[in-house]
């Protein structure tokens, strides 16, 4: 299920930027369901759990979402570490082309610089590939999909959906403070990029948590203290999964 041919997947619009409409810009919060850290639809978790992660079948799926310094990275570490879950971040994917000089890595240092998003047929294939070559059980997707044409190009080609989608929601001045702060020498942490990241955030990023949230696989953590406060909102959600 895993092998169909990408290209022939892909839906026709492509991921690039258009601007939110302000009622999205104000509203964003409401078109989750109900802004809460507790499970949103626990039947349907469990149905989905039951499916994944048994028998040689494919894994038990989380995607991770959030903005540009939503704090993603530091709390899949945790939720890695505690829950026993691989961690799969597909930014690091993408930096791995560009540090190994593999053909598409040049696309992907100039995507990443200018805060865009990288072609479904590169992401996706990495992705792919990562969660296939993991025997965990549990896998966690830090960062994508990214549009809603990674989203469908992901699902199209996996023929699967996430068990589980976690949205790290944080205002836009904590994320630029923590991204000015984070000093791991990433091309794309500077304030004119960081700018770019936040409205590719809200026009193309935003629209896949909402899809999620609409069929009740989403789960909004309120992403704005310490990593420890934050870490104890994902904890009770984990802990809620049969895993
Ligand atoms: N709750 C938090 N409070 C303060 N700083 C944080 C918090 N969570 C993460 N950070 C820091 O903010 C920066 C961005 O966090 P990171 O986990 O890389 O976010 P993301 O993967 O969403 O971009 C890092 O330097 C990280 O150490
Ligand atoms: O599925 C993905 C994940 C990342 N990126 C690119 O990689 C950059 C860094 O992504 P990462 O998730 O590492 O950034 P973070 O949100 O964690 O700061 C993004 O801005 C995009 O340019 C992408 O195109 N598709
Ligand atoms: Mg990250």
């Amino acid at each position: 299920m895993w092998r169909r041919r990408l290209s022939a997947l892909l839906p026709r619009s492509p991921c690039s930027s258009s601007a939110p409409s302000s009622y999205q810009q104000q509203h964003r919060h409401i078109l989750l369901p109900t802004p809460n850290e507790k499970p949103l639809a626990p039947i349907l978790l469990r149905l989905f759990t039951s499916q994944a992660g048994s028998d040689g079948g494919r894994p038990f799926i989380a995607f991770i979402l959030g903005g540009p310094g939503s704090g993603k990275g530091t709390q899949c570490s945790r939720i890695a570490s505690d829950f026993g879950f691989a961690h799969v971040s597909a930014g690091d994917l993408l930096r791995n082309e560009i540090t190994s000089g593999t053909d598409q890595g040049e696309l992907i240092l100039e995507i990443i610089r200018e805060g865009r998003i990288v072609p479904s047929e590169i992401t996706v294939e990495l992705v792919r590939k990562a969660i296939e070559s993991t025997t965990a059980k549990r896998v966690l997707i830090d960062g994508f999909p990214r549009c809603e044409e990674n989203r469908v190009a992901f699902e199209k080609l996996t023929g699967t959906e996430p068990d589980l989608v976690v949205f790290f929601d944080c205002p836009e001045d904590l994320m630029v403070k923590r991204l000015l702060g984070r000093n791991q020498g990433r091309v794309d942490d500077n304030i004119e990029t960081i700018k770019k990241r936040l409205k590719v955030f809200e026009s193309l990023n935003m629209p896949v948590v909402n899809y999620y949230s609409s069929k009740g696989k989403a789960h909004r953590i309120n992403a704005t203290g310490s990593a420890d406060e934050i870490f104890e909102a994902v904890r009770k959600l984990f802990s809620s999964l049969r895993l």
